[in-house]
């Protein structure tokens, strides 16, 4: 009998913003994890893979050197690390962007108006590359946190920050200038993972792939009279085409079918309009593409 691999090294946050999602994530996927709060080493339970707790800014370093095989990382510090790590797959949750903010009313036309500030930032590396492209001379403050304080305090001009909803920003008297990057949690493998756990790697992708499709599509099933089943399947997509199915009362069919929820009250809308009735929308699980 072949031995069993050894299991795939998952790295997560050991705790802040990236960890709930990350764990709902895996759980989705049917990987059963014990809460490793104090263990920080955790087996799951019916896949071949641990879960290593770690600070969120040691994960790259993790993941270069092959202690990690995977980690669920924002790309933000992946990029602000500068280690080597493969973008294998980007998750959706935890969208941000690394941008500039200048106090409001300050005169800002363009990324010259930095020349000769200071910039306070918990992204040194990220902010130092965006200036030398641009031709930028500033003075680099940094700080690892409550960045957004800074000009508060007469200790920078500027700050390079992540950004959300831009509630912390607006908080603080800040308005937002410029973009550096744009991120969401990625799942980043190591240069040194081996074939063995490349494929758990690899089944773990296609369970995750699953998830997040269905998480975007809702399964709808309406009732339509026969004569106007053709105008209504003519407004539905489909994973292949819609289903018809004759319901017990003569004259009437019920119609099933997938639509993207960014299209889904347009088209309900266009259904009930045609003549679609006891319209049910009815959450994904996972989605099998
Ligand atoms: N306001 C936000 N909205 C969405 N995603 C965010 C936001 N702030 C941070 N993130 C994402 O979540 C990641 C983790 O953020 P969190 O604040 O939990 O940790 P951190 O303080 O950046 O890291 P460390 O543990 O190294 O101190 C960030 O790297 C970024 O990708
Ligand atoms: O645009 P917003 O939605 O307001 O989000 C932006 C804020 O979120 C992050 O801080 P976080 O809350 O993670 O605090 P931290 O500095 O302790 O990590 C980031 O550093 C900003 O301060
Ligand atoms: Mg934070």
């Amino acid at each position: 009998m072949p031995a069993t691999p050894a299991p795939l090294r998952i790295a997560v946050q050991k705790s802040g913003r990236l960890l709930d999602e990350s764990i709902e994530l895996l759980k989705e996927c049917g990987i059963k994890i014990d809460n490793g709060r104090d263990q920080l080493k955790a087996p799951a339970r019916n896949f071949n893979a641990e879960v290593l707790y770690l600070r969120n800014s040691d994960i790259p370093q993790y993941i270069q050197d092959g202690v990690a095989d995977i980690g669920i990382i924002g790309e933000n510090t992946l990029i602000e690390k500068e280690k080597d790590a493969e973008v294998v797959l980007k998750l959706g949750f935890s969208k941000c962007r690394l941008s500039l903010a200048t106090p409001r009313g300050t005169k800002y036309e363009g990324v010259q108006a930095l020349n000769g500030q200071r910039i306070a930032t918990s992204y040194p590396n990220s902010l130092r590359g965006f200036l030398k492209k641009k031709g930028i001379e500033a003075e680099i403050h940094e700080i690892s946190g409550s960045v957004e304080i800074a000009p508060n305090i007469g200790l920078a001009d500027a700050i390079c920050d992540l950004v959300s909803t831009g509630s912390t920003l607006f908080k603080n008297g800040l308005e937002e200038q410029d973009i550096i990057l744009k991120s969401e949690a990625v799942i980043a493998a190591s240069p040194k993972i081996d074939d063995a756990r490349r494929a758990i790697l690899d089944q773990l992708v296609f369970r995750i792939k699953s998830v997040l499709a269905a998480r975007n599509q809702k399964y709808v099933l309406m009732n339509v009279p026969n004569d106007r089943i053709q105008e209504v399947t003519a407004l539905l997509p489909g994973m292949r085409s819609p289903t018809v199915l004759p319901l017990a009362e003569a004259g009437w069919s019920s119609v099933h079918t997938v639509i993207t929820e960014d299209r889904f009250w347009d088209i309900i809308d266009r259904l009930r309009a045609t003549g679609a009735e006891g319209i049910l929308v009815v959450p994904i699980a996972k989605m099998i593409v």
